[in-house]
């Protein structure tokens, strides 16, 4: 575990060699062990965050944007997703890989749910899926659980309903909180095995975090969950205009424009390819 920084815990770069499991997951809450969580969706990306010692990478539905160049998550399908996920998959040795569900493809029906998570977990090797909602989607997180498909659940701004919602903003301020924990609970009694919470008050994710013993991941939550998730874009820089809970890293976008720039400078040149780069 060399390449993993100096916070490493039980959890983050900790499970020496083997793959991360929703029960160590369990077992870092009781830690009170925080962990981090980022999307993936290739091989190389996948690796360089699995060899950092990250415990789970999401095959966000984010890569309708992100990938596939749409303006909301809402066009990506089962069939765009499945070769991201395999390549994830592929790419990392250690990382719990939950893909994410999209649009369309769990809401009607837990026969419609079960029939998308197990094109995920047999054609690309998937650990566990993702949903979005909340009391509403209880069925579903009770079949699949009950065919033995590990599940997180995500509430507070869900993106695949920003139509009902009106655009992307914060969720849960006033009553409606007392509705976000009310869901929170029952998606811990239907078996979710986390939550992931995006864009809600601090202090109404901490109490959501003490009132239940599943993991709870925030995104735009504070500081008060057990783990912390971000677009892998968003983090690295390579997002134009991220939401205001993203704290940006690095700066990919001003790094691959310089250096793009610079090739094609010495292309044009021809000081590339130098006799070094050549066969002779
Ligand atoms: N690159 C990327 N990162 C994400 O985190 C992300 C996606 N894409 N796509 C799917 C959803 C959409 N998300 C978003 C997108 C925008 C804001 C945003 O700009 N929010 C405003 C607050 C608006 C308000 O509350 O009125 C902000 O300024 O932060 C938030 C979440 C989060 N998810
Ligand atoms: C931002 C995370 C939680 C997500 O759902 C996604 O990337 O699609
Ligand atoms: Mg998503």
């Amino acid at each position: 575990m060399s390449s993993v920084s100096a916070a490493s815990t039980a959890l983050y770069g900790g499970t020496s060699g083997r793959r991360v499991t929703v029960r160590d997951l369990a077992t870092a809450k009781e830690r009170h062990e925080k962990w981090p969580m980022v999307t993936a969706y290739d091989a190389m990306t996948a690796k360089i965050f699995d060899e950092a010692g990250i415990p789970v990478l999401l095959v966000g539905d984010s890569a309708a944007m992100v990938v596939y160049g749409y303006d909301s998550t809402l066009p990506v399908t089962v069939d765009d997703l499945i070769p991201l996920t395999a390549a994830v998959v592929r790419g990392s040795s250690r990382a719990l890989v939950v893909a994410d569900l999209p649009f369309a493809s769990y809401q009607a029906s837990p026969q419609q749910a079960l029939e998308a998570a197990a094109r995920f977990m047999k054609e690309a090797g998937a650990h566990a899926v993702k949903l979005e909602g909340g009391r509403r989607v209880l069925s579903q997180v009770e079949m699949l659980v009950s065919a033995g498909v590990p599940v997180m659940a995500h509430i507070g701004l869900t993106p695949q309903s920003v139509n009902v919602l009106g655009g992307y903003r914060v969720q849960g301020r006033g009553q409606s909180g007392d509705e976000l924990m009310a869901d929170a609970k029952a998606l811990e009694h239907a078996g979710a095995f986390a939550v992931v919470m995006e864009c809600v008050p601090a202090d109404l994710a901490e109490r959501v975090t003490a009132s239940l013993s599943i993991p709870t991941i925030g995104i735009g939550a504070g500081g008060g969950t057990d783990a912390q998730v971000l677009v892998w874009q968003d983090l690295m820089g390579l997002t134009p205009r991220p939401a205001k809970f993203v704290k940006k890293y690095f700066d990919l976008a001003g790094e691959m424009g310089r250096a793009v720039r610079t090739y094609a400078d010495e292309v044009v040149s021809g000081a590339f390819p130098a006799p070094e780069h050549s066969y002779h």
